[in-house]
């Protein structure tokens, strides 16, 4: 039975909670062979609590080595370096299964009664399927479906992400077995058919954050009817540069931790993700994530030397019955002299595979919460609405 989310609170669930700093969890038990039970059952514990609590975690001691996760992100700056019309080579286009590169503003996030164009620039990747052999196996077409566009522009950044993808899907799926077994579920419960390593249809975000200054800022989409409004605020005159001062204003107090209009151009809007768990490898030299705990508050996810960022989803959500919730998050690099890079590398549940509340995680106090979906098509919904090309 499904019940819509109900407005009260659950008996025993509790809402993200009023954290004020984001736990570092050691993930060696889970990443290294041949670990002891306890020792896995302890890494465990603390993922449930932080998947619970804060809905984000860091994660030490994973596995990848410090040159392979330092090496991409200096390989991704160099590349972002490159003229415009090379990087253009790749362009995401619906007709490239929205796969490749986004200019600036290209991506948007969404809110009631608008958007706004976030301001950054990415390549986008996926697990690779093939339309045919996808065909083959008598399953649906999808228009995600198809290759990357790789950065061929630059062949060792190619072939680096390449070697630095294939680690971080095993970093994922070691870690969605502590997940499983935080959930008191048996530790392969999201292989097989729900998330297998060879199954999973990752996605990875090769993001590059110029600074928010002034001269960047656009309107948001309700005022985009307004011909003038869609140019670059600054560019059309005095009243534009003073609407662009108030809203870098408002992205500067939006770092300092305030809450913004959602009409504000941000780094990336604040949103939450809507897959399984996001493994972020972000550069050290700039805080700019930000995760908003139950009481509104703006918590930086300040760099930690070799650790990954990592927070959970909307799948985990629907999996765990509502035990686990996706936390707010959003990125603000509002110093003109500094840029930023960071590579989100999503886990995520197989193309087909059906999500719905786990049966041991109901009962007649918590009836399923959610109904059940394909992930294929709930990611079809948010990728086919993620830009304004
Ligand atoms: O760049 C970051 O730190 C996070 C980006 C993010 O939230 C996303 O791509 O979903
Ligand atoms: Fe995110």
């Amino acid at each position: 039975m499904f019940v819509r989310h109900a407005a009260k609170r659950v008996a025993g669930y509790r809402q993200a909670s009023t954290f004020t700093s984001i736990p570092v969890i050691d993930a060696t038990a889970l990443v290294q062979p041949n670990q002891r039970a306890a020792a896995k059952a302890a890494v465990a514990a603390q993922l449930h609590a932080a998947c619970r609590d804060v809905g984000f975690f860091y994660v030490k001691n994973h596995g990848i080595p410090a040159a392979l996760q330092q090496g991409i992100l200096q390989q991704a700056r160099a590349w972002f370096d490159l003229p415009e019309a090379v990087k253009n080579e790749i362009l995401i286009r619906p007709d490239k299964h929205f796969r490749g590169y986004q200019r600036l503003g290209a991506n948007v996030t969404r809110y009631d009664g608008g958007y706004q164009r976030d301001w950054h620039e990415a390549i986008d990747l996926y697990r690779e399927a093939d339309a045919a052999a996808v065909a083959a196996q008598g399953l649906p077409a999808s228009p995600i479906h198809g290759p990357n566009q790789w950065p061929v522009q630059r062949p060792a950044f190619d072939q680096l992400l390449r070697l630095y993808l294939n680690s971080m899907l095993g970093l994922g799926s070691s870690l969605m077995r502590g997940i499983a077994l935080g959930l008191g579920l048996e530790e392969h419960f999201f292989d097989g058919q729900r998330a297998a390593i060879q199954d999973s249809y990752w996605c990875a975000r090769v993001i590059h954050y110029p600074p928010l200054t002034e001269g960047t800022f656009h309107r948001s989409s309700a005022s985009e009817n307004d011909a003038s409004s869609s140019d670059p605020a600054g560019s059309s005159g005095t009243a534009a540069s003073a609407a662009a001062a108030k809203l870098h204003d408002a992205a500067a107090a939006a770092l300092k931790g305030a809450e913004v209009d959602r009409a504000v151009q941000l780094s990336c809007g604040e949103h939450t993700d809507y897959g399984l768990l996001t493994l972020v490898n972000q550069e050290d030299h700039v805080t700019a994530l930000q995760v908003k705990n139950a009481r509104g508050e703006w918590i930086p996810a300040t760099p930690i030397p070799g650790t990954f960022v990592c927070n959970i989803g909307d799948m985990l959500k629907v999996w765990s019955n509502g035990l686990y919730k996706p936390t707010a998050h959003r990125v603000i690099n509002a110093d003109p002299s500094l840029s930023r890079i960071s590579i989100p590398f999503f886990y995520e549940p197989a193309f087909e595979a059906r999500v719905e509340p786990v049966a041991r995680l109901c009962s007649a106090d918590r009836p399923p919460q959610f109904p059940p979906v394909r992930y294929g098509n709930h990611l079809e919904s948010k990728v086919l609405n993620n830009f304004e090309l």
